[in-house]
């Protein structure tokens, strides 16, 4: 990254710069949010699991799908806390209580279709595995 970027407040002038912040955001949550570590573990071992039971094509689709919305509602939770933190830094502000639940709200149903999904997928796989 440029140095100059450091401190840029203006918008981005090319693509590549536009891609690095992005970049950093991505690394950002990797580094800073606990949960999207958890989120990364569980698909990587979705995606062992999958590679394991020679799944379908649809059925991959379906995965990514669920993984990439998860990740998808955890960068907007974030997005949300950070915001929220700004505005009132750090006091208690019910519509921030509401911005945030809302937020993780989203995060848990997006987990909860994803389980959901996955049992689907390898619910007869692991039931033939089993007998
Ligand atoms: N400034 C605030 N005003 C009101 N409620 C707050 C505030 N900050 C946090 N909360 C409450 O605490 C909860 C957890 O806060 P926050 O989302 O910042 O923590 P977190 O542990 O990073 O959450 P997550 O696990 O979703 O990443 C919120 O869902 C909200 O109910």
């Amino acid at each position: 990254m440029d140095s100059r970027d450091k401190h840029q407040v203006t918008k981005n002038n090319h693509l590549l710069q536009a891609m690095s912040h992005a970049f950093d955001g991505i690394i950002t949550m990797l580094r800073e949010e606990r949960n999207m570590r958890y989120h990364v573990l569980a698909a990587f071992l979705v995606v062992l699991a999958g590679i394991f039971f020679h799944i379908r094509a649809t059925d991959w689709l379906w995965l990514l799908l669920v993984i990439f919305l998860v990740f998808a509602a955890e960068f907007l939770n974030t997005v949300t806390e950070a915001v929220t933190d700004l505005l009132v830094s750090h006091h208690y502000d019910v519509e921030v209580k509401k911005a945030k639940d809302v937020a993780a709200g989203g995060v848990l149903i997006a987990a909860c279709f994803a389980v959901l999904v996955g049992l689907i997928i390898f619910g007869p796989y692991v039931m033939r595995l089993l007998k």
